[in-house]
């Protein structure tokens, strides 16, 4: 979402790749005031909608980038079933967050940022984990990168098996 700051990015370093970034009405009808300095090889599609109550695109991978902490268990429920069921399997879902350690205590500044959060808060690797399994995904792979953000990948089960197990 946003300004497609990071779709340029991915499509500077995957060419082939068909970026599609999709936020609210109100930030979409701004994206053109952010072209990025770097000369693209690929346009990125701009779609507005509401993910909690529109259709989403379809997609290979999703990429959540600083979203999934501005918002409590009951709201995230509402958006991960719906990229579960648009989400094909083998499909992957990219969760981009700093990741709390599981002491909840590291980084600090994370820390403070979730006290002073309202609606939102920062998850550990183990519930974010936890709350993608909840949706289909499995393979969960943690990489905790030192620098701003951290990185949460899975893959969407089949069918069969996530029925199976639930
Ligand atoms: C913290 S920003 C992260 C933006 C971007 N992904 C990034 O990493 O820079 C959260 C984004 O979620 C978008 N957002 C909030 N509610 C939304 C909704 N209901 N549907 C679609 N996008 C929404 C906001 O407009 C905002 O761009």
């Amino acid at each position: 979402g946003c300004t497609g700051a990071l779709a340029h990015e991915l499509i500077q370093i995957y060419p082939n790749m068909k970026v599609t970034v999709f936020d609210l009405p109100e930030v979409i009808a701004n994206s053109s005031c952010f072209q990025p300095s770097e000369q693209c090889t690929a346009p990125v599609t701009f779609v507005s909608g509401d993910f909690f109550t529109d259709d989403l695109p379809e997609a290979d991978l999703y990429i959540l980038s600083r979203v999934l902490h501005d918002w409590p268990d009951e709201k995230i429920h509402v958006l991960l079933n719906k990229i579960s069921t648009v989400c094909r399997p083998g499909s992957a879902l990219l969760v981009a967050e700093t990741v709390l350690d599981e002491q909840k205590t590291h980084p600090p500044r994370v820390v403070l940022q979730s006290l002073s959060m309202t609606e939102g808060k920062q998850r550990s690797g183990s519930e974010y984990k936890q709350l993608l399994e909840k949706y289909g995904f499995t393979n969960t792979q943690i990489k905790i990168t030192g620098n701003l953000l951290d990185t949460v990948l899975c893959f969407k089960k089949s069918q069969s098996s996530w029925h199976a197990q639930k």
